[in-house]
């Protein structure tokens, strides 16, 4: 059998993209959605998305991680769907879809800039060192002093995998601040076990961990990450963060057929 994919990144965080609407597609074989995002045997991306129909709504996001299992939500993975949905014509400047952590709103502009709205955030667990909040995914947040020589990898397993977050894990992101809303980010993530180039729940969650301990009052944030720029804007009110929008580039790169 051949399967036709859509290959879409978002600042450099990379997706394979299936349109599943006539639900052809195994959704539990876990080797195979890892052989898929394999980099050497498959197609290569942190993680497999397909697009399936939803009663209500335009479409509905499910969202695998590059080991092959279904995973939270993925910011980037929520922007890049809608540009795909738009190429497939199922939406034209607008969606509302469906993922794991609920019902969101996205735009899309001519230029391919997706703006999509996350979950409403009211719980931030601000502790000395690090900051831990639930953004649609689990995410610690950590300033550091040398962004750029840190070995995102392994100091980003290590918070991983500690006793802080037991066997569900946490993805990691290491913060340096540049100015008063503007950020350098740099994500470990669970699921792909890696650095990634960008991560949009990630960078969502250091915009609020930020606003929230006071490193700015902005509520419009610039988030510079390893494959580009992203922006989270929110209201927030008595330490409740709603409206919470993502808002970067989702990129068509290429498509293809691959022989399961
Ligand atoms: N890259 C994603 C996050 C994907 C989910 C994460 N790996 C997890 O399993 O928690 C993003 O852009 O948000």
């Amino acid at each position: 059998m051949q399967l036709t994919f859509y290959k879409y990144q978002g600042t450099g965080n990379d997706f394979v993209m299936i349109d599943n609407r006539t639900e052809f597609f195994p959704k539990n074989n876990t080797k195979l959605i890892e052989k898929l995002c394999d980099r050497r045997f498959g197609v290569g991306a942190d993680g497999l998305i397909l697009l399936e129909n939803h009663p209500q709504y335009d479409f509905k996001m499910v969202y695998y991680n590059s080991d092959g299992n279904e995973s939270s939500m993925c910011g980037n993975g929520g922007r890049c769907l809608v540009a795909f949905a738009k190429q497939m014509g199922v939406i034209e400047n607008k969606a509302e879809f469906e993922a794991v952590d609920g019902y969101h709103f996205a735009t899309i502009d001519k230029n391919g800039i997706v703006a999509l709205q996350m979950k409403d955030v009211d719980t931030v667990n601000q502790q000395e060192n690090y900051t831990f909040l639930n953004t649609g995914s689990p995410h610690h947040v950590q300033i550091v002093d040398d962004l750029e020589s840190l070995d995102v990898k392994s100091e980003g397993a290590k918070i991983r995998y500690s006793n802080l977050y037991g066997n569900a894990g946490s993805n990691v992101n290491f913060v340096h601040q540049l100015e008063n809303d503007i950020f350098a980010v740099r994500t470990y993530e669970r699921g792909v076990e890696d650095e990634t180039l960008s991560c949009g729940t990630g960078v969502t969650a250091v915009a609020i961990a930020m606003h929230q301990t006071g490193k700015t009052n902005n509520n419009i944030i610039d988030l510079n990450v390893e494959g580009g720029k992203l922006k989270v804007q929110f209201d927030v009110n008595n330490g409740k963060y709603s409206n919470v929008f993502l808002i970067g580039p989702a990129t068509f790169v290429f498509e293809g057929r691959i022989n399961l």
